[in-house]
């Protein structure tokens, strides 16, 4: 008979031993880091709505940024799942974190990288990759969500190059950022989709800071004005045209955002887990109640579960057989589980829950929008509902 093992109620699975050393060392950089730096500063920022603009520089000075992007050009050159641990880590302590760390690897650096010329993946990416430039990613109008297609902004063919206009919204890192890959329909390229890198300070734009978030208040997020930008037609991203190219990088940041939910939700089952040892009510700890108990064992079982998935899904994407549908199922299903998750653990803190200094709310408010970014839950369901049965019902 095949031997039994021993329970880790923290990694019932093993998830550690099926990581490489490898990418155990960049995990265990991520959290350091994250745990070190990041936590105790996140309340301050979340309550003061401030992002640090620091923290990319030391991300970047750890190689967290672009972690996939190759060497030569200042990325870290890992994997899939060294890019995910990470994505965990940070999120752990908070998802504005994370969605800064996320829009400048997977949704800057990545489409430079991809579908950029030589010029510009030297000009930009090694920059980028430092945290010296910030950059942001331009796909959302105030008019075209889900539906990217139906976006306004427009170039327009000039001598030399193009002039861009049109508005985005709801931008993560647009007020401080120095490069905007930005996506419009392109008169000379027969109105289909292309995507153009532009620089702080051109003539005609702006990026107004969107003020009074209740959620991400830790990370940046505004609009992007184009009111007649005028660039050459270096700016121009060549290598690619129509929506595969932003939904491209939008398959690797949902498929970080999979693995950073789960950071989020795990945070939040060990904070629920100990408090309710700590705290006793009637006599007894609250961990001693059978709700209390079915509560932690469904978090536990959905993290299980959820990371496992993820795991996976990063090993078929370095093998080149990962689906952007099966990006759909973990993105969905982990930030729909990670929010019941922290609004569950918010619940176990009773009063406690919605003070900033326990955290579980400030996740649970926060997973409001990573639920809703990068497709919305029920979007990626109707992504799925197309592939299982051949109808488009969006
Ligand atoms: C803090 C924050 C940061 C963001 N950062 C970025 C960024 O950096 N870059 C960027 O480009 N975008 C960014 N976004 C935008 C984000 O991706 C969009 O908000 C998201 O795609 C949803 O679009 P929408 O808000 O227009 O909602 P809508 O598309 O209007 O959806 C509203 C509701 O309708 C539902 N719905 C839509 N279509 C259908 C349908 N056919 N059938 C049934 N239900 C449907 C949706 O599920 C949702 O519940 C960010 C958003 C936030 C909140």
């Amino acid at each position: 008979m095949a031997e039994m093992g021993r329970f880790d109620w923290a990694d019932p699975f093993g998830l550690d031993a099926q990581l490489t050393d490898e990418e155990r060392m960049v995990r265990d950089a991520a959290r350091d880091y994250a745990q070190g730096e990041l936590l105790p500063r996140v309340t301050r920022a979340y309550l003061d709505e401030h992002f640090d603009r620091e923290i990319m520089s030391e991300m970047g000075a750890l190689g967290l940024l672009g972690a996939t992007i190759p060497e030569e050009y200042g990325g870290a050159g890992l994997g899939y799942v060294s890019y995910g641990l990470v994505a965990r880590e940070v999120e752990r302590v908070d998802s504005g974190y994370r969605s800064a760390m996320s829009v400048q690897s997977s949704l800057v650096m990545h489409p430079i990288n991809a579908y950029g010329t030589e010029e510009q993946k030297r000009k930009y990416l090694p920059k980028l990759a430092t945290g010296e430039w910030i950059g942001c990613f331009g796909l959302t109008e105030p008019d075209a969500g889900s539906d990217p297609g139906g976006m306004r902004t427009r170039a327009q063919k000039i001598d030399g190059g193009y002039r861009l206009t049109g508005s985005k919204m709801w931008i993560t890192n647009s007020p401080i950022a120095d490069v905007f890959v930005v996506w419009a329909k392109s008169e000379a390229h027969g109105g289909g989709i292309k995507g153009f890198v532009l620089e702080k300070g051109m003539k005609g734009l702006s990026a107004p800071k969107i003020e009074g978030k209740l959620s991400l208040r830790a990370s940046i997020t505004g609009e992007i004005v184009m009111d007649g930008v005028e660039v050459g037609e270096d700016a121009l991203l060549p290598e690619v045209q129509g929506l595969k190219g932003p939904f491209g990088c939008l398959n690797r940041a949902r498929y970080g955002i999979a693995w950073g939910s789960m950071g989020a939700a795990e945070a939040c089952f060990h904070a629920a887990r100990q408090y309710t040892l700590d705290r006793a009510q009637f006599g007894k700890p609250l961990a001693a109640n059978q709700l209390v108990q079915l509560k932690l064992a469904n978090m536990e079982t959905e993290i299980a579960l959820g990371l496992q998935a993820a795991l996976r899904a990063g090993r078929m994407f370095d093998e080149g057989t990962l689906a952007p549908e099966a990006i759909s199922i973990i993105k969905r299903n982990n930030c729909g589980k990670a929010l019941d998750i922290a609004r569950i653990a918010r619940d176990m803190h009773g009063g406690n829950g919605i003070s900033a200094e326990f955290h579980v709310l400030r996740h649970a408010i926060n997973l409001e929008t990573v639920n809703t970014y990068e497709g919305t839950h029920d979007v990626h369901g109707l992504i799925l509902g197309r592939a299982i049965t051949g109808i488009a019902a969006f």
